[in-house]
């Protein structure tokens, strides 16, 4: 479902002479269909670089990164964004907020713009909701003044709202109470479970070590440090 070949990146800093910073060389992965895996390293290897080259958000300079036989590395914008609402998920560990906007709503826009009825998706968003302990008092707002942890409720119920075959998760359980946290990682096992293939940052090592199939060291695919 992900597939990773050969991806090389570098960063160009504008404003330092045109430097280059090359931060990724030879990165090969597969990910298949109800596997986890964790991107593991130490800061600064390039996990998080990964995960946004697979997203869309970085540009790679070589190789390819296929999401159900697209290759983001290669893709227009518009397939780009076609692929994030039908195929690929993205829970970062921040709730980018629109204000003005329900919570209700914030959950259940992935489902509705994939053609659910708005009944049905607001039906799904209230049973995420109440799920991850998001009390109903909130719904009707904005999450904009939401504390941290329930801003990230949020963020991970508008994440799995939709059954995307292909998940990246940042962090999915950081800041979460033990309970929340335990129901999180039920949700992973889930869609685990209907098959969908996962790509995570985990520096929640019992959460990584319970949900992940295997880990990936992305010291290996650091130019100058892979062996
Ligand atoms: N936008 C950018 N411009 C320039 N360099 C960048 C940029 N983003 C990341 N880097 C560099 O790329 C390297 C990999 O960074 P990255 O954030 O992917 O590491 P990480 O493994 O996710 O680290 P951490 O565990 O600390 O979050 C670092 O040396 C970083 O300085």
């Amino acid at each position: 479902m992900i597939r990773i070949e050969n991806v090389s990146k570098s960063f160009t800093l504008h404003n330092q002479s045109a430097t280059e910073i090359p931060v990724m060389a030879g990165a090969s992965l597969h990910v298949p269909a109800g596997e986890c895996i964790a991107l593991v390293g130490a800061s600064g290897s390039g996990k998080s670089t990964l995960m946004r080259m697979i997203y869309g958000n970085y540009l790679t300079a070589t190789g390819r990164i296929l999401v159900d036989g697209v290759d983001v590395a290669s893709a227009e914008p518009r397939d780009i964004l076609q692929l994030r609402r039908h195929t690929l998920g993205y829970v970062s560990q921040f709730l980018r907020v629109v204000p003005r906007v329900s919570t209700l709503d914030v959950v259940a826009e992935p489902l509705m713009i994939t053609g659910r009825t708005r009944d049905a998706a607001i039906a799904k968003a209230q049973s995420l909701l109440e799920r991850l302990n998001i009390p109903e008092r909130l719904w009707q707002l904005s999450p904009t003044t939401f504390s941290g942890g329930e801003q990230q409720r949020v963020n991970i119920a508008r994440g799995f709202a939709y059954p995307y075959p292909a998940m990246l998760l940042d962090e999915p359980t950081a800041s979460l109470d033990p309970t929340n946290r335990a129901t999180v990682l039920t949700m992973i096992k889930e869609a685990k479970d209907r098959g969908t293939a996962i790509v995570g940052i985990f520096h929640d090592h019992e959460a990584r070590d319970q949900i992940c199939d295997r880990q990936i060291d992305v010291t290996g695919f650091t130019p100058g440090l892979a062996a």
